[in-house]
């Protein structure tokens, strides 16, 4: 198990069972994980699951965080507009583990109407097995993002 030991999940309606069948997953490996998503297939609005997400991995409330809705693009958008937040959204394990080494990516995002549950568990597999290479020039452009993001959340 990676430096990770809390996760924050997050869905809309679109993801419910797959919210469901990743938690149990990560939780079978160890990881505690909070639930902060719906747990219902009504209608519901997806900036309020990322931005809670996004709110909880910024204050250190969890460690990491899991996004998902139909796309896995509308939630982490949501996210990344909280300040610290690097939500990426893959659809495949090597972006996945990418996303960690050269971004930090603290919250991975996917899409329940784009992969299925074997793919998902692929993507948490990989991004939180990697380790963020953390010097020299992705260093450099992590911080440059989290400089840009300071100008606008003071
Ligand atoms: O990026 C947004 C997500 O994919 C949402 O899950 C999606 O827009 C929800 O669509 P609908 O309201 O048609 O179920």
């Amino acid at each position: 198990m990676s430096e990770v030991k809390v996760i924050g999940i997050g869905n809309d309606h679109a993801a419910v069972d797959l919210k469901n069948e990743i938690k149990a997953y990560l939780e079978e490996k160890g990881y505690k994980v909070v639930n902060y998503g719906t747990d219902s297939s009504e209608s519901c609005d997806y900036p309020i699951y990322g931005a809670k997400v996004g709110h909880a991995v910024a204050s250190g409330e969890v460690d990491a965080g899991v996004l998902i809705c139909g796309t896995g693009i509308g939630i982490s958008i949501a996210a990344n507009k909280v300040k610290g937040v690097r939500a990426a959204v893959v659809s495949e394990p090597v972006s996945a583990r990418l996303t960690k080494e050269h971004n930090n990516a603290n919250i991975i995002a996917f899409g329940a109407r784009i992969v299925g549950s074997e793919m998902a568990k692929a993507i948490v597999d990989a991004w939180l097995d990697a380790k963020y290479i953390g010097s020299g020039r992705h260093e450099r452009r992590v911080n440059m993002i989290e400089e840009e993001a300071a100008k606008y959340n003071k």
